[in-house]
């Protein structure tokens, strides 16, 4: 059970520190708003609204006390030894609710050592205070060198999970090279949590990632490749979901994770399209994006959640002519096409013409030619062999040029003509 305590009154606000706490897997059994010019340096409530929620942790039989901002080490501890209850701030929440929700390897690493850093900065007080008030534990003395003995060991730990993360790092590092000797461009689903990245990945996949009502239900990121229309295909991968005041630890304990979206070659960035709180969600988003420097990575915007607010789907042009917004609902499925369309644009756009004048011997190169790009017309030329037109990528060509059986000769030299996007 648990009480909430905001200070500010939107109503979104409020349901997001709700849809925060059920994640975790509380009861939410009060909520008690407040409101306050400058917070208490020691309570960071008043003393009225403190006692008010010590009774009501009473009446409610609540064994823990939400507070949805960033509390000092010593304000939680002031607030717990008032309403005799365990009192956990918003960071303090959040970090929980990773902690339940990483699965992979580095994952677990990287929770943990947020966790551990959050928590070195509260070791001042351990549980003792409230301990005491139910006559347990005695002295300070042997208090502060149990304190000792903690922060070593919390120090030793995080070094630690720092080589780990390192190494896994390093792995990650490599197994991405690995994936860019093929050309093939990389799409991160970025977005507020909760707005329907892994709902979307679903649907574009036709796979089956965890996708819940709750915050966070993503924390690993998935990646898989899809096929757009025009014979491209895409490596997408779905990430973890951003909120406003991310807590800092956390950026920094999930930043090789989150290397994966500062090297995409494009970002999807999906927005609950029915929330009211979505500009400012936009607003969030695009600052973590600042902070682990992908914000120059072009965005197409995908408003999801159309079944909602009864949009219908569409798409909108930027003043290039380039798909910049979309418009869709990955649990209807409708705006799909659109999206998908968006992503061809998005790649066609960079792509140019080549012809390649194939002998009869190169047979091995041409299946190669089919299998992975926009094969635009073939012909048979007299002197035998293919004649072969395509559109690539600069990154496509230059894995062509480096394949043993391509030869410099194949390549036609010609005008080449930028493909202008398709209409809709
Ligand atoms: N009505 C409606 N609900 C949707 C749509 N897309 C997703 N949802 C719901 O929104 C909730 C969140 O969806 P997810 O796909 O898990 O969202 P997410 O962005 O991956 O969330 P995190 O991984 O927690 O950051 C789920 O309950 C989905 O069923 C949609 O188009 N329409
Ligand atoms: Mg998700």
């Amino acid at each position: 059970m648990q009480l909430r305590l905001s200070g500010r009154l939107e109503p979104e606000v409020l349901e997001e520190l709700r849809l925060l706490a059920v994640s975790a897997g509380a009861d939410v059994c009060g909520t008690i708003l407040g409101s306050r010019q400058v917070p208490d340096a020691a309570t960071f409530v008043g003393k009225g609204k403190a006692e008010e929620i010590r009774d009501v942790v009473a009446r409610e039989q609540a064994d823990l006390v939400l507070v949805n901002h960033d509390l000092s080490p010593a304000q939680e501890r002031n607030l717990e030894k008032i309403a005799n209850c365990r009192v956990l701030d918003r960071t303090g929440l959040i970090l929980d609710i990773f902690a339940q929700r990483a699965h992979s390897a580095e994952g677990k690493l990287q929770v943990e050592l947020a966790q551990l850093e959050h928590m070195s900065t509260r070791l001042v007080r351990g549980w003792t205070h409230l301990g005491r008030q139910k006559g347990g534990i005695g002295l300070r003395g042997p208090g502060e060198t149990q304190l000792e003995t903690d922060r070593r060991l919390i120090r030793d730990r995080i070094k630690k999970l720092n080589e780990r993360l390192e190494q896994v790092s390093v792995q990650r590092r490599s197994r991405r090279k690995a994936r860019h000797k093929v050309p093939i461009p990389t799409v991160s689903l970025v977005g507020y949590t909760n707005a329907g990245k892994s709902s979307l990945f679903n649907r574009l996949t036709a796979s089956a990632v965890y996708a819940a009502d709750q915050l966070f239900a993503t924390l690993d990121p998935t990646m898989r490749r899809i096929e757009l229309p025009g014979k491209a295909s895409v490596i997408l991968g779905d990430t973890v979901g951003f909120i406003r005041h991310l807590p800092h630890d956390l950026v920094e304990a999930f930043k090789s994770t989150l290397e994966e979206v500062a090297e995409a070659d494009l970002l999807l960035h999906v927005v609950d399209a029915a929330n009211p709180e979505r500009l400012d969600q936009m607003q969030q988003v695009n600052n973590v994006l600042a902070e682990i420097e992908a914000q120059s990575i072009a965005q197409i915007t995908v408003f999801n959640k159309i079944d909602l607010t009864g949009e219908a789907p569409r798409f909108e042009r930027d003043a290039n002519g380039h798909i910049s917004r979309v418009w869709v609902s990955a649990r209807t499925g409708e705006g799909m096409d659109l999206l998908l369309q968006a992503l061809a644009d998005h790649f066609r756009r960079h792509r140019q013409r080549y012809r390649f004048c194939l002998p009869p011997e190169a047979g091995r190169l041409r299946a190669v030619l089919y299998e992975r790009f926009d094969v635009i017309r073939e012909t048979a030329p007299e002197t035998g062999g293919w004649m072969l037109e395509l559109a690539l990528e600069p990154a496509q060509l230059a894995w062509l040029r480096q394949q043993s059986d391509f030869r410099e000769s194949y390549q036609v030299p010609e005008a080449e003509s930028i493909l202008a996007p398709t209409g809709s």
